[in-house]
C-alpha cells in the first residue's frame, strides 16, 4: 500500500510556482529520498503534506485517507524533524522531548518510557539536564530528532537533518534513520547531499523547480543516463587541441579540464581508459594519477538538467 500518495500538487507563492503538478507515491517501509537542489520545492512539498501550508491544486492521501488540516488522527501517526531546529530554549533536553511527546501521548507512564527510549536512541543520555543553548550543533540536531520521533510515528519526515553537523553526528543520524525503518517506520528524507541519499534510501526521487525529474532505486536512476563511467586524470596542463581530440573519441560524452584534473565522462565501453590514455600518449603528455569512477546521482541530475546538483 502507498503510505503517501500526492497527486498533481500545485503550490504558488505569488508569481513563483514552487510545486508544479508534483506527484509522490511512497510505499510502506521505504526510506524515500527526495533529492533536489536548494529551492527545488522539497520543504514546500512536506509542509503541504502536513497541511502546514495551503495549496492551489492537487490531492494528498496519507495512510490511504484524504489528508486535511483537521485530520488529527492521521497527524498523530506522523513525525516531523524540521530543517530548522525547533526546540524550546527554556526547557532541558528531557523536558523538550517530553513536551513534544505529550502533544501525542497523554499517559504519563507510557510517555516516560517513550522519552527514555528516544534519549537512548539519539544517545543524549549524558545531556538530559542541559538546556539547548549548551548543546553543540550536532547534539541539537539529535535533540530535534528525538522530539520528532519519541511518540513512535509510523511515517517520519526528515527535512535535511544533517545540514551543518559534524561527520560523527551525521553518521549517527543516518544509521538512526535506518534503525527507525528497521523498526517498521516509513521515512521521507529530503537532502541536497546525493551521497547520503545513495547511502540510505531504497527509493529516490530527483526533483527540480517543483517538478519530478526521475524516480527509482539508486541503480535504476543511474541506468537511465548514458554516463557509464568517469575517467579522471591528474595533469599539470592540457592543450585545447588535445581536449578536442578527447571529446571526439567515440564513447566520450564530454571532457573538461580544470584545477589540474581532466574529467572525461564516457558511455559504457571496455576501451575508454585505453582510448583516453592513447590520445594523451600521442600528444606526449605524461599523466599523473589516473582513476575511474562509476556514475553518481549528480551525473543523473547533470544529464537531466544540464546543471550540477551541488550548490
Ligand atoms: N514563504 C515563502 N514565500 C515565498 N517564496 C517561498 C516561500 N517559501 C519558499 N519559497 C520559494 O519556493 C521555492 C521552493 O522552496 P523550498 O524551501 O520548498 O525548497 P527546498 O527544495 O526545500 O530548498 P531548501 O533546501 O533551500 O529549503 C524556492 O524558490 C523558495 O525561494
Amino acid at each position: 500500500m502507498d503510505i503517501v500518495r500526492v497527486t498533481g500538487l500545485v503550490k504558488r507563492y505569488g508569481d513563483l510556482l514552487a510545486l508544479d503538478h508534483f506527484d509522490l507515491p511512497i510505499k510502506q517501509g521505504e526510506i524515500f529520498g527526495l533529492l533536489g537542489p536548494n529551492g527545488s520545492g522539497k520543504t514546500t512539498a512536506i509542509n503541504c503534506m502536513l497541511q502546514l501550508l495551503t495549496y492551489d491544486r492537487g490531492s494528498i492521501e496519507l495512510f490511504g485517507e484524504a489528508m486535511a488540516p483537521t485530520r488529527y488522527d492521521l497527524k498523530r501517526r506522523i513525525g516531523m524533524v524540521p530543517q530548522q531546529v525547533a526546540v524550546l530554549e527554556e526547557l532541558t533536553v528531557r523536558e523538550n522531548i517530553d513536551f513534544f511527546c505529550s502533544l501525542y501521548v497523554r499517559d504519563r507512564a507510557r510517555r516516560r518510557a517513550l522519552v527514555d527510549e528516544a534519549i537512548e536512541f539519539v544517545d543524549l543520555g549524558d545531556y538530559v539536564r542541559f538546556r539547548p543553548k549548551k548543546l553543540s550543533g550536532g547534539l541539537l540536531r539529535r535533540l530535534n530528532i528525538a522530539c520528532g520521533i519519541a511518540h513512535k510515528p509510523e511515517l517520519i519526515f526528515f527535512d535535511e537533518p544533517t545540514v551543518a553537523v559534524d561527520p560523527q553526528s551525521r553518521n549517527a543520524i543516518l544509521s538512526g534513520i535506518q534503525g527507525l525503518r528497521d523498526e517498521g517506520a516509513t521515512v521521507v528524507y529530503t537532502s541536497h547531499y546525493m551521497e547520503e541519499v545513495e547511502q540510505i534510501c531504497s527509493q529516490i526521487m530527483i526533483m527540480d523547480r517543483g517538478r519530478v525529474l526521475a524516480q527509482g532505486t539508486n541503480e535504476e536512476l543511474k541506468r537511465m543516463v548514458s554516463t557509464g563511467e568517469k575517467i579522471v586524470v591528474e595533469l599539470s596542463e592540457l592543450p585545447a587541441r588535445v581536449l578536442e581530440r578527447l571529446r571526439a573519441l567515440p564513447h566520450v560524452l564530454d571532457a573538461v579540464f580544470a584545477d589540474g584534473e581532466l574529467t572525461v565522462r564516457c558511455e559504457a565501453s571496455p576501451h575508454n581508459l585505453v582510448d583516453v590514455l592513447g590520445v594523451l600518449g600521442a600528444a606526449r603528455i605524461v599523466p599523473g594519477r589516473v582513476w575511474a569512477e562509476p556514475p553518481t546521482l549528480n551525473d543523473v541530475f547533470l544529464e537531466l538538467t544540464g546543471r550540477e546538483l551541488r550548490d
